[in-house]
This record gives C-alpha cells, sequence and structure tokens, in this order.
C-alpha cells in the first residue's frame, strides 16, 4: 500500500461522514510515520499536533501506534478511548463513548488489551475491558460491557454482556 492508499483506507466507507473522515485521516498520517522509522522522526511534530487535535479537540484516544485495519467506520466521533496494545481487524464500526482497554490485576500489573477481529459492529456506549478476543462477524449491543471472549457470528448484550449466536449469520460489511 502507498502513502496515499494508506492514509485514505477509510474514505470510502465514511462517506457523508466529514468527521469522521477527517480523525481516521489524521490517525492513518499518524500511523504511517509510527510504523516507519524514519518519518517517526520527521513526523515528530506532527504527531504532537495529532495528540493535541484528536485528543484534546475531539476527545478521540486512537493512539498512534495503535493497529488497526482497513475500512474503520467511526460515527459519531466523540469520546472514544483505547489503549495501544488494543489490535482490531478490518471493515469494524466504531461508536460514541466506547472504551477498548485493559485492567489492573491482583498483582499490580496490568492486563493486555482487546484483540478485536475484522466485521465487528461495535455499539454506542460499550466498554471492552481485558485480555479478550472478539471474533470475526459480530455484533456488540448498545451499553455492553464485555470483558470475556466472544465467538465468531455473535452478538453481545448487556452487562456482564452475554453473547449469543446471530440468527442472521450473514458477515457484517
Ligand atoms: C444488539 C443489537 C445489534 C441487536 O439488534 P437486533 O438483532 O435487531 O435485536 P432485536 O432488536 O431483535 O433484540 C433482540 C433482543 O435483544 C435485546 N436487545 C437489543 N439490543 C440490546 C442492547 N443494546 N442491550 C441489551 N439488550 C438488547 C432486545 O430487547 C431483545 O430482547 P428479547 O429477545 O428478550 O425481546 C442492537 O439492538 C444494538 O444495540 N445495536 C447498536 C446500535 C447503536 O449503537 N446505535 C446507536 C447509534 S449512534
Ligand atoms: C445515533 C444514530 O442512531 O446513528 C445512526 C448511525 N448510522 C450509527 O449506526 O451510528
Amino acid at each position: 500500500m502507498n502513502f496515499f492508499e494508506f492514509i485514505f483506507q477509510d474514505w470510502r466507507v465514511n462517506k457523508g461522514n466529514v468527521k469522521g473522515r477527517i480523525i481516521l485521516l489524521l490517525f492513518r498520517i499518524a500511523n504511517f510515520c509510527s510504523t516507519r522509522k524514519i518519518y517517526y522522526y520527521i513526523g515528530f511534530i506532527y504527531l504532537l499536533f495529532y495528540r493535541i487535535l484528536v485528543e484534546w479537540f475531539f476527545s478521540i484516544e486512537i493512539p498512534w501506534n495503535v493497529k488497526i485495519g482497513k475500512n474503520l467506520s467511526l460515527f459519531h466521533g466523540q469520546a472514544l478511548v483505547m489503549t495501544n496494545q488494543v489490535v482490531i481487524g478490518h471493515n469494524c464500526t466504531l461508536r460514541q463513548s466506547t472504551t477498548i482497554g485493559n485492567k489492573q490485576l491482583a498483582n499490580g500489573n496490568y492486563s493486555t488489551s482487546p484483540i478485536i477481529g475484522n466485521y465487528v459492529d461495535i455499539g454506542s456506549n460499550v466498554c471492552i475491558i481485558g485480555s479478550i478476543t472478539i471474533n470475526d462477524n459480530v455484533l456488540i449491543g448498545s451499553g455492553a460491557i464485555v470483558v470475556k471472549d466472544v465467538p465468531p457470528y455473535s452478538t453481545v448484550t448487556g452487562n456482564p454482556g452475554i453473547a449469543k449466536p446471530r440468527k442472521d449469520t450473514t458477515p457484517i460489511v
């Protein structure tokens, strides 16, 4: 993927969603810098700009070095927080007021962060916490608190989130 393909990889799926497009374009440029050492040094000022603009002004914490696959949809971009250990596959959807992160363990260390597969559609006001894996083609309902692994083709709702097989097993697009 060349530079332009890399930074515009979410453009099409966020059609009509100007804020999502801008935030993801800014993220992909920062992400490009973080994954290529030479750009990391040249891009240091850009990374500062990215953090201040996206975190402080847009209230979105997508760390510049987090791994996210292509075609991320970012709806209603506000109050979204994730750690830099999170991994998100391709063709996923994120919405407002969502946290994806780790937890402190009894021994004082921190767990790893969630690994999220492909075609995972995450509703609004969701928390996904801990060393867990969300498999492919999963719907996470609005307000769910997800603290356990989720099998593929499931819908998760509630607190604590309960995963049930999806009735409609056509892949999420
Ligand atoms: C979870 C979700 C994907 C399920 O959609 P669906 O397959 O059409 O499910 P239904 O509406 O038929 O509901 C099925 C059951 O789940 C329950 N349910 C649906 N969404 C729920 C949610 N978010 N939390 C808890 N229970 C939920 C329903 O009450 C129903 O329960 P019942 O079987 O006891 O009657 C959807 O409701 C959802 O939350 N999507 C997220 C959308 C979102 O974030 N919108 C905000 C946009 S900004
Ligand atoms: C607030 C709302 O209902 O937004 C709808 C939007 N298409 C979404 O799924 O996020």
